[in-house]
């Protein structure tokens, strides 16, 4: 123990420990907490900006420390409570703390140490400036930002430090170098009458001034108008300066020259960048006596439960009730978080929110800019607006202060598992753990829960609450099995639909319906095949077909996103006859339009969502009516809410249920049941066409029976005999090399080690099924662990052989990762 200062630094590094700074005795560093932002140097020449993860007096043993070389807030950034669920997260899902760290502040609130300068695009020019400086800002203009260096070359010198230095000052650009933060909230330049006019007097005066100046005359009289009056005016409120000028931008002379004669002065204040409009609230839909009844039984179990699992089949009112449920939160002064699976879904349940909610509620995913997310963070670290956020998984990690309930809608969805980069987590659980923290309640919503859920409320674990009628007492849809074999067999097959699919869509159309149509792989076919070698193009850096899509006419690797142009002949035998296997949603868009000419089509995948605004655009176009047919990988399978869908196709169920995997069969039942759920929402009972090629399948038997109970049963007892959750706990440690042998060698020492402690709970290791992803190879080892044994000693365990195969020479450069609780 010392006297001396020490702080633990989270950097936003995959590093195993802390590392500890020495806090000089300044001034500055006087009111440090845990929480905070500072900057640390790291390794010869880096700079990082780091959050304090602890304080205390113990000099590190092994190391000379270097000293924190400045404080980035004035108060903490990260609560201690989320520093706490930082923790917590490191520690389950075996990662670092660094890691956590990265997936947890928005990128506007991480600093980067490279030199880089970034443009301000709202920077108004008032004073003159010197024209290199006017030619250095051309330039960053059109390249938004660029190295110090690249100014250099520009410049054709070796020195623009000054001339920076002038832009800095004027904020004209940002320079991260000095880890200047690069959010900054959004300013705008207002102008309004200077002090000295500021009476009706003076005002007059100042006309008189300007009768030689017409364009400075008519701009004051501008201001007056845009003020409402000259009584108001004279309160100066400030005018923007865009709305100013928007319709003589030529003006901004005679604006120069009002300033200097002091008739007006310009400031700049800050302007939110989130819409904070009140709008017209709309007051909550009545419950029915169903949803009336679920409700009552929820707030019941939550007397015994931090947890309940809601299940309530497709559009029974779930979001309705969901609303009830927060206002009561809302009224006793708690937030309240929703989160979704899918930023798909946020479009349809914001507008539902809003209406009731307002400003109230705050929206965060990664579709949002930094800037829009650091205003989200900012909110809820500060207090100000936001009492509900929805958002997908990330949202977790935001500031909560007082948080009474968590919303996880389609709880058993496989995107709220974080599955790269670390940390590799599930927001669900990470969520229940958060409630905890905060003593706050959670309500798992789902047509169709995940088999964990269930088996934690079958037996008493969570509160369980089932809602089996469905708004309106609309029927279920009517599921059709067609058999693709059949009709393959009896050639009547139109591309890729059954006469049963093509029938139904045909009445639907001209009963003016709208049809769903859900094909789970995208692009335009899996891949392309030489017919007379079989050859089949596969990806350059990882072990996997290439997907052929159409429209760009390339070859794309689902794994990497490597690229290439779609040769037009064999590479192998040279034969130009190349042809297409299997189909994606690409692939069923061109078919329906060849198929339907006269019907409006629309595709919802991954390639068409690539913008904030796509999935808005395309949702609501359906909703209008504006489309008929909507084409769509699972994106389009849950929780939205259309009224007029009245057919929804299945094209293909086999290749959902022939995945390898154990959870197989639970994901087909999921996919297709709430795919049905969304035809027939409202009016009329809707119809599904599910086509297989093994219509016996058990698990299409309790799609159309809608037998949500029977399929959990079978699952549970193949679960039971080949130890699979939720009777056992499973990990995978994946390493990954750019050489085989390294890998393999490096893998078999580590799960011989495991071994010794763990015996036969350790399986492989084995190559996984797409075993070299972007030139590095893989291995992996299979924990599986009965539910009996501490998680956290098997972990402990983990870590310890990781570090120890680590640690020889030959495999240092090897990586591992861990997966816990993989889906
Ligand atoms: N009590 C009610 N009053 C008026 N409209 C209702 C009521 N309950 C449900 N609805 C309407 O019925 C439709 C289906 O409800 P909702 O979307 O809440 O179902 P859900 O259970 O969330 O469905 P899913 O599981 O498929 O997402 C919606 O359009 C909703 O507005
Ligand atoms: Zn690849």
């Amino acid at each position: 123990m010392t006297t001396d200062l020490y702080a633990d630094i989270i950097l936003p590094l995959p590093l195993p420990r802390l590392f500890t700074y020495h806090v000089p005795p300044e001034e500055e560093f006087r009111n440090l907490t845990p929480g905070m932002r500072v900057v640390v140097p790291f390794g010869k020449k880096k700079q990082y900006s780091g959050i304090v993860s602890s304080l205390h007096h113990n000099r590190p043993e092994n190391y000379d420390t270097k000293p924190v070389i400045t404080v980035l807030d004035g108060s903490p950034v990260v609560t201690s409570q989320q520093l706490d669920f930082w923790r917590w997260i490191a520690q389950y899902y075996l990662c670092t703390l660094g890691e956590v760290y990265k997936a947890a502040l928005p990128s506007g609130l991480k600093l980067e140490s490279e030199t880089r300068v970034y443009y301000n695009p709202d920077y108004e020019q008032i004073d003159d400036l010197p024209p290199k400086a006017v030619k250095v800002l051309d330039f960053l203009a059109e390249k938004k930002s660029c190295s110090v260096a690249d100014i250099n070359d520009f410049l054709g010198q070796k020195n623009c430090f000054n001339l920076l230095q002038k832009l800095i000052d004027e904020e004209a650009v940002f320079v991260s170098e000095r880890l200047k933060e690069r959010y900054r909230p959004k300013t705008e330049n207002f102008l309004r009458l200077s002090e000295a006019y500021c009476n009706e007097q003076a005002l007059h005066k100042a006309f008189d001034a300007l009768e030689k100046a017409p364009r400075q005359l008519e701009l004051l009289m501008k201001l007056i108008q845009l003020s409402g009056g000259v009584g108001k005016v004279l309160e100066r409120k400030g005018i923007a300066r865009k709305l100013l000028l928007q319709e003589h931008p030529g003006q901004a002379s005679a604006l120069k020259e009002l300033i200097k004669k002091g008739i007006l002065e310009q400031f700049s204040d800050e302007v939110d960048r989130l819409d904070h409009s009140e709008g017209d609230l709309k007051s909550k839909h009545q419950l029915t006596d169903d949803q009336l009844k679920a409700f009552n039984e929820i707030e019941k179990a939550f007397n015994e439960h931090t947890v309940v699992l809601f299940h309530g089949v497709t559009s029974s009112g779930k979001t309705e009730l969901y609303i009830h449920l927060i206002e009561k939160y809302l009224q006793k002064g708690e937030q309240v978080l929703y989160l979704l699976p899918e930023i798909a879904l946020t479009t349809q349940i914001t507008n539902r929110l809003k209406q009731h909610f307002g400003n109230k509620l705050g929206i965060y995913h990664s579709k949002f800019s930094n800037e829009e997310r650091v205003e989200v963070y900012r909110d809820l670290l500060e207090e100000k607006n936001y009492q509900i956020i929805l958002g997908v998984r990330s949202s977790i990690f935001l500031p909560f202060r007082n948080l009474g309930l968590i919303i996880i809608d389609e709880e058993h969805e496989h995107s709220f598992k974080q599955f790269d980069p670390a940390p590799r987590y599930h927001a669900r659980d990470a969520a229940i753990m958060l409630a905890h923290m905060h003593n706050a309640k959670v309500l798992l919503g789902t047509a169709t829960p995940s088999i964990e859920s269930y088996y934690n409320a079958e037996r008493g674990k969570y509160g369980l609450v089932k809602l089996n009628t469905r708004y309106e007492g609309i029927q279920l849809p009517r599921i059709l099995v067609a058999d693709l074999k059949e009709a393959r067999r009896k050639k009547q097959m139109k591309s890729h639909f059954t006469p049963a699919l093509f029938e139904q869509m045909e009445a639907a159309l001209s009963n003016k319906q709208q049809i769903i149509l859900f094909q789970n792989r995208r692009g335009f076919s899996p891949f392309l095949e030489c017919t007379v070698c079989s050859w089949v193009p596969r990806c350059k850096y990882c072990d996997v077909s290439m997907t052929y899509h159409k429209k760009m006419n390339q070859l794309v690797c689902h794994y990497c996103g490597n690229t290439v142009t779609t040769p037009s002949t064999c590479q192998a035998c040279g034969s130009p006859a190349l042809v297409t296997q299997g189909f994606g949603t690409e692939k069923i868009e061109e078919e329906v339009k060849l198929l339907f000419p006269e019907a409006k089509v629309a595709r919802m995948d991954l390639d068409t969502t690539r913008s904030k605004k796509s999935y808005q655009t395309i949702i609501s176009q359906f909703e209008s009516g504006a489309v008929d047919i909507l084409i769509g990988t699972q994106m389009v399978t849950k929780g939205l809410d259309f009224d007029n869908v009245n057919v929804v196709g299945i094209l293909n169920a086999d290749n959902i249920l022939n995945m390898p995997d154990f959870r197989a069969f639970e994901r087909g039942f999921q996919l297709m049941a709430q795919v049905s759920g969304r035809a027939g929402r409202k009016n009329k009972r809707g119809t599904v066409v599910l086509q297989t090629s093994s219509p016996e399948h058990p698990i299409i038997k309790f799609v159309v029976e809608n037998n949500y109970d029977q399929m959990y049963r079978t699952q549970m007892v193949e679960r039971r005999a080949y130890l699979y959750p939720p009777y056992f706990r499973l990990i995978y440690l994946v390493l990954k090399h750019k050489q085989r042998e390294v890998v393999d060698t490096a893998a078999e020492a580590l799960a011989n080690r495991l071994r010794a402690v763990l015996g036969s709970r350790v399986l492989g290791p084995q190559e996984p099924p797409v075993g070299r992803i972007q030139n590095q190879y893989l291995s992996r080892i299979l924990i599986k662990f009965e539910k009996g044994l501490s998680a956290a000693h098997v972990k402990n365990i983990i870590q310890e052989a990781i570090e120890a195969t680590l640690s020889n020479q030959r495999w240092k450069y090897v990586t591992v990762h861990a997966d816990v609780d993989p889906l």
